[in-house]
Formats: structure tokens, sequence, C-alpha cells
């Protein structure tokens, strides 16, 4: 998708460590007219698809698959929680998933009445790197008897992996921008044509 494309290389800054920065429109102020936009491309890129749910995790993915749900029908946005808490009752399905930011491991929490057999569920987040979080996302899929119809992606980094395995795996990813290569010393982002 130009249009990020665009974003990434006009505001975003490259860290050391494989990290894109990218807080100024995606996800720490978040620009919502792009959100829109990258809602109607997985729209397109899933037509024909049933879609039941939209399943993200916390936080970053919740504003952006709250968009992307006006354009599939207005389905129910699920994310999944990465703490216990008081508001969590009744029975969870729970896994376990290394965060690439926070560089720990923290319990994955979906309230059963939330995740069904019977769900055609598409999976959203802003990044995807190795692919912890997907495959958190998708172990919960698979305890629920959930089918994961597909995963939208805002931002892959194509050179960490995670995203090639699971299309392997057999998995439909539409990813938005995959960036082939980045370098903290001058800055510059390539994206894979
Ligand atoms: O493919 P992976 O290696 O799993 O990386 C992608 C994940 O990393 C980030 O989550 P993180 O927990 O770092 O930050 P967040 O709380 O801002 O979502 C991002 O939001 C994805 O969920
Ligand atoms: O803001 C972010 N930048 C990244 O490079 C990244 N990788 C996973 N999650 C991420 N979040």
């Amino acid at each position: 998708m130009k249009e990020l494309e665009e974003r990434i290389r006009e505001q975003g800054t490259v860290k050391p460590g494989d990290v894109l920065k990218v807080d100024a429109f995606l996800n720490h102020q978040c620009d919502v007219e792009l959100f829109d936009h990258m809602g109607a491309a997985w729209a397109r890129h899933f037509q024909g698809r049933t879609i039941t749910k939209i399943l993200t995790i916390e936080a970053s993915g919740i504003g952006i698959a709250c968009v992307a749900a006006r354009h599939f029908g207005n389905v129910p946005v699920v994310f999944a929680k990465k703490a216990q808490s008081i508001n969590l009752d009744g029975d969870q399905y729970t896994t376990t998933v290394y965060s690439f930011t926070k560089q720990k491991e923290f319990p994955v929490i979906v309230s059963k009445r939330y995740l069904n057999e019977g769900d055609h569920v598409l999976l959203i987040d802003d990044f995807l790197a190795n692919g912890k979080a997907l495959r958190g996302l998708i172990e919960l899929c698979r305890k629920a008897g959930a089918v994961v119809e597909g995963i939208g992606i805002a931002v892959e980094k194509g050179f960490q992996g995670g995203g090639d395995k699971l299309r392997e795996e057999g998995y439909d990813i539409d990813s938005l921008a995959i960036v082939e290569s980045m370098n903290p010393q001058t800055g510059s982002v390539e994206f894979r044509a």
C-alpha cells in the first residue's frame, strides 16, 4: 500500500535492534484516516471470505482492528489481554507470547465467551516481526475451535522471517508494507516489491 510506505519513509525512524519507530501515525498517535484506508485494503484482499470476528492483541492492534471492522460489516473486535484482571471472569483460553518491544513473556488471554467454535476469524495487528504475537492468537483460535480465515498486518519486517514461515504453513497474510531491509545508520528503509 503506497500510502503506508510513503508515511513510513516520511515519518518512520529506524532504531538499533531492528526497531522501526512509526509512533507518529500507527502505534502511539493514531491516524484514523490512514487506518480507514488500511481497513479498505484488507476488505479488498479478503473479499469473498466469511469473517465473523476480528481478533487482535493488546495494545497496538486494537485501534487498527476497530477501524478495520467498519469494512467487514461491523463484526465484533476481540482483543487478547496481556494480563489477568478482576474484570476477566469465567473460563478463558490462554497461552503466552514473547513481546518484541517489551522483551518479556506475557500471558495472552481471551474469555471463552468471545471466541467460539464456528467463528471465522481475521487476525489484525500493527506489526509482524518474528511472528510470536500471531502464533499466540492462532493458538487461542485453535483452542476455541475457531477458523483463521486470514491475517491483516500493517507493517511486516520481512527480514525477520515470521511472516514467510506462516505463509509456508498456508496462512493468507496481507501485509500492507513489507520492509525488506532498514539501516539505523542511514535511516534508509527498503520495501519488498
Ligand atoms: O511478530 P512479533 O515478533 O510477535 O512482533 C509483533 C508484535 O510486537 C508488537 O507487540 P508488543 O507487545 O511488542 O507491543 P504493543 O504492546 O505495543 O502491541 C506488535 O504490536 C505485535 O503484536
Ligand atoms: O513499533 C514497533 N516497531 C517495531 O519494529 C516492531 N516490531 C514488532 N513490534 C514492533 N513495534
